[in-house]
């Protein structure tokens, strides 16, 4: 009896890519059907022994040689995580430091005539044997998947559940109804098969307990119930509790893509920055950021996660509804210019000692908003018409080309087609809420709107990132 354990790992789920084995390989592969009570995993019943054919190799130096040949003819066995050389299963030899090769489940040790020419030669020539090999695989051996399709009945297994949010420690499964009464054995297994995580939970009561503010109600179904989870996004850390606040780690190519188009020295003003994926990635590139959210949680966890990147010079964190905020902010960055706020750089090091030591770098806050981001996809557009007179009676500080109106960035969800009815529904929407036409384009020409397709959220839906810039006739309209 020999026995091997995994060799390298799977994908979130530990999920295996295997090359379209053959029948008869996948039926020998396979873990042993464990249709077990709903909520006892017994790991002891995924014991299997599996028997093999190995080719015991005399001359250890002869092993890569006869590796390479029954590669080629397809002889040695091919199956992830698993290492087909082993040592020799008798004691004195394998202490010796002699080897075998796994073979392919068609060859038989006791018939010849299932050997390739490379095994007949090789025994010809008395550099190797075959011999009968048990492959002992356990538990740990197995895949995520691999174990469900063992353990959930056969009506399961078209759709055994892979994705998962993560946060920290935190598995967060979105379970369907009809997964429910298995929802606790697979939060076992994933755990078991994913060493990062510690505690899994389960989204529960899907109608109306979506908060204001992003938040859900859950249930623990495996592991503590611990959700102070530390994440790191953009080389930026974030330490907060996952019950309290809104982080959706999927969003990270989202929050970089934005980020990358914000300009050192620039001012961004985040509406709804959450504890701050756009905001705190963004100061430690010298961006200027005014950040907002309305949950007090969030505002919280966001200063924790400026004061721990050290980004306080450039973001300052807010706590009040977006409507007002957006106005509000657009005041106080030009109160700031007017104030002459400004960042002072420490001069770089001179090259060598005879240069004179150039003098510090001084970042003035500029006085105008060149980015407004608004990620409350649910309803960021109902928010849009708050861009009325945002700069009412300042048409000076964008006289002459000396800075572009404010581009908006404003997340939210559309139907999912391949045509254009979610570009023109979304560009309806803006043109109702801020009452000037938009139509999709470019975002750089007024009335232009360009869209982003962020990601999919459900069968019939996807997010969007609307961008434009706000039209003269919004940002100098009268406040009213
Ligand atoms: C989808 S989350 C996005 C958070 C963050 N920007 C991110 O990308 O992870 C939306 C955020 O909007 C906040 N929020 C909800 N209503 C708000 C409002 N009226 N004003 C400001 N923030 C609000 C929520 O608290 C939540 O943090």
């Amino acid at each position: 009896m020999n026995s091997t354990s995994p060799s390298n790992g799977g994908d979130a789920t530990g999920a295996t890519t295997t090359t379209s084995p053959s029948p008869e390989k996948m039926a020998v592969l396979r873990p042993p059907i464990v249709r077990s009570s709903l909520n006892a995993l017994n790991r002891a019943l995924f014991a299997k022994k599996i028997n093999l054919a190995a080719a015991a190799v005399h001359d250890s130096r002869t092993i890569s040689k006869y590796r390479k040949s029954l590669t080629g003819t397809r002889e040695i066995l091919t199956v992830e995580r698993i290492s087909p050389i082993v040592p020799h299963p008798d004691t004195t030899l394998r202490q010796q430091g002699k080897k075998c090769i796994l073979l392919e489940p068609h060859v038989k040790p006791e018939s010849p005539e299932t050997w390739g020419p490379t095994i007949q030669e090789g025994v010809q020539k008395e550099e190797l044997s075959v011999m009968p090999y048990e492959l002992e695989l356990g538990y740990d051996y197995w895949s995520f998947h691999d174990i469900l399709t063992s353990v959930l009945p056969e009506e399961f297994h078209d759709d055994i559940p892979g994705g998962f949010n993560t946060a920290g420690h935190v598995a967060h499964l979105n379970l369907r109804d009809r997964f429910l009464p298995f929802r606790k054995l697979i939060a076992e297994v994933l755990v078991d098969k994913n060493p990062a995580i510690k505690t899994v939970i389960n989204k529960v009561d899907n109608v109306g307990s979506d908060s204001q503010f992003r938040t859900f109600a859950y249930e623990v179904l495996a592991g503590p119930d611990d959700l102070n989870v530390r994440v790191t996004e953009s080389n930026c850390v974030f330490e907060f509790d996952y019950s309290k606040v809104y982080w959706n780690s999927k969003l990270e190519t989202e929050h970089r893509r934005l980020v990358d188009l914000f300009a050192p020295g620039e001012v961004v003003c985040d509406v709804m920055a959450g504890i701050g994926p756009f905001a705190v990635p963004a100061g430690k590139r010298g961006v200027f950021v005014w950040a907002n959210d309305m949950n007090p949680e969030s505002y919280k966890y966001m200063k924790r996660a400026i004061d721990k990147n050290k980004v306080s010079k450039y973001v300052r964190p807010f706590c009040t509804d977006g409507r007002t905020f957006i106005h509000q902010a657009a005041d106080a960055v030009l109160a700031a210019h007017l104030a002459r706020e400004s960042i002072t750089l420490p001069a770089p090091k001179p090259t060598n000692k005879s240069t004179p030591r150039p003098a510090p770098k001084v970042v003035p806050v500029p006085p105008t908003i060149a980015h407004f981001v608004m990620n409350l996809p649910a309803s960021a557009i109902e928010f849009l018409g708050c861009y009325r007179g945002v700069y009412a009676g300042h048409e000076a500080l964008f006289a002459d080309g000396k800075a572009k109106l404010p581009m908006v960035h404003a997340h939210c969800f559309s139907y999912k087609a391949d045509d254009e009815t979610p570009l023109n529904d979304i560009c309806e929407r803006i043109s109702r809420e801020i009452g000037f036409p938009m139509r999709p384009g470019d975002a750089e020409v007024e009335g232009q709107v360009a869209i982003h397709d962020v990601r999919d959220v459900a069968p019939a839906k996807r997010m969007f990132c609307a961008s434009f810039r706000v039209p003269g006739a919004v940002a100098f309209a009268g406040r009213g």
